[in-house]
């Protein structure tokens, strides 16, 4: 069987943000002890069946996984070791949960050892919301990078529990013990090329975890409002700019932009459906401090620094391919701002009573800058010259430019980025020095 196949049929045993896939064998081939049973005896056959149903008993009852049998067959029903759960486990939750102001504000930060995440739920913690994390901790990029961001967070009294969105007990769990008023949603497996290498894991995360985290939070009570974290990539092969909320998103040009397409249209009907109040953020480009080592401005840096080639992607006729780079602060300002201004959904036991709120806003800078700039920049910023090959825009997902229209964000919640690419990356260039401690060597 090809590996695409494997993979097709183990759609739903990977995690909600797999990274590298290291495909397991599940562990119970039912079929091959049938397939077995017709050479034992039938005592044998009887004692083997009721063996696999106290195995089956057992591991239901056991408390549910941080994760790490991703590939076990409906792990959100027989989740494996435990990690969470327990007594001090629900002390931390309840502890982290509780806010340090009078806003009453409780939030669940899905994907908060990841870089948005981070800086979300520590901008949170920071003004006295309570705050509490969901991470898988996934080897997408550089999982010690993740671990360093949550003990940055566990420092500011932030609790991140190792877990999936795909954990359905988990999640359970999660609303049983607290309140939540807010769902901020930044789990996801992002990143535009890497969705030809592993597409399923697109499908898992961003459309399966993402109707997961919804089924969660449409039986919660109280129902939580959900800010969740679309993407830029979904207007796709539009030409017209800058890119309004009003446009046309029907012509993905990745899988990755599908996904979240998928998901902005799933989260119409649960709005619909359950009236969960749900508000999209679509980002553009973001980067920053602690940012993520996948994209090319992070990649950049480190190969500029360790003399490796660059490869520049330009257009037809030489024409320049070009971002609207956010900055995280940015971005951080926008994220609580569409929160402050989130309504409260409306449904009660999971029935709708009323009509809820339902947004989508743009969140990037409205300057596009092409990639030879961001180059340009970061080789004065880390004062060497980049060893750079030009080669044209390969068909991998990638779009020529993006650039956002931000009015919508600005007249609801006063979204203004203050940030230039310049400025920003002059404090990423800061940061990843201090960070890797001068050393040109490969990331931790
Ligand atoms: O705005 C968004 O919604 C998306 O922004 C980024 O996607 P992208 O803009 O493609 O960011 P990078 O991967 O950092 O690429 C930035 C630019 O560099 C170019 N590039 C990338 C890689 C490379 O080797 N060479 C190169 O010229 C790309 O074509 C692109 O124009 C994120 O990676 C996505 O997760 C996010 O959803």
């Amino acid at each position: 069987m090809s590996f695409l196949k494997t993979m097709s049929h183990h759609l739903d045993d990977v995690p909600s943000s797999p990274g590298k896939f290291k495909p397991d064998k599940p562990s119970l081939y039912f079929h091959r002890i049938r397939l077995q049973s017709s050479v034992f005896s039938r005592s044998a056959f009887w004692s083997l069946i009721f063996l696999t149903f106290v195995a089956f008993i057992f591991l239901l009852s056991a408390p549910s996984s941080t994760g790490s049998s991703y590939f076990h067959p409906r792990r959100d029903l027989l989740s494996g070791a435990a990690s969470w759960g327990g007594r001090e486990w629900e002390r931390r939750l309840r502890k982290s949960a509780t806010p340090k102001s009078s806003s009453g504000r409780t939030v669940l930060v899905t994907g908060a050892a990841g870089f948005v995440g981070f800086h979300v739920s520590r901008a949170l913690r920071q003004r006295g919301d309570g705050v509490v994390g969901l991470d898988n901790f996934n080897d997408y990029y550089d999982p010690g990078l993740k671990r360093d961001r949550q003990n940055i967070l566990s420092r500011s009294g932030v609790f991140v529990v190792e877990g999936d969105i795909n954990d359905h007990a988990l999640l359970k769990k999660l609303f049983d013990v607290v309140p939540f008023t807010h769902v901020m949603h930044l789990a996801a497996q992002a990143g535009v090329r890497y969705a030809m290498q592993n597409p399923y894991s697109y499908v898992h995360s961003n459309i399966a975890g993402f109707t997961k985290l919804l089924e969660a939070c449409k039986s919660a009570n109280p129902q939580p409002a959900i800010i969740w974290a679309s993407s830029s990539s979904v207007y796709g092969l539009n030409s017209k700019v800058p890119f309004s909320e009003k446009d046309r998103t029907d012509r993905p040009a990745s899988l990755y932009a599908a996904t979240k397409k998928a998901a902005e249209e799933i989260a119409h009907a649960y709005n619909h459906i359950y009236g969960l109040s749900i508000t999209g953020l679509r980002f553009f480009t973001v980067y920053g401090p602690y940012g993520r080592p996948d994209m090319a401005y992070f990649f950049f840096t480190k190969d500029i620094l360790n003399g490796n080639q660059i490869t520049i992607y330009e257009g037809p006729d030489h024409s320049s391919v070009a971002r609207d780079f956010t900055y995280i602060d940015d971005i951080v300002e926008g994220c609580l701002g569409a929160l402050d201004t989130s309504k409260k959904s409306t449904g009660s036991g999971g029935k709708k009573t009323g009509s809820a709120q339902l947004r989508t806003f743009n969140l990037g800078n409205t300057s596009p800058v092409p990639v030879t700039e961001l180059v340009r920049i970061l080789e004065k910023l880390l004062k060497v010259k980049a060893n750079k090959k030009v080669l044209p825009l390969p068909r991998n997902g990638d779009v020529k430019f993006t650039h956002a229209n931000i009015s919508l964000a600005h007249s609801e919640f006063g979204y203004e980025p203050k940030t230039n690419l310049e400025t920003g990356l002059k404090k990423f260039v800061k940061w990843y020095l201090s960070y890797y401690n001068g050393s040109k060597n490969t990331l931790r």
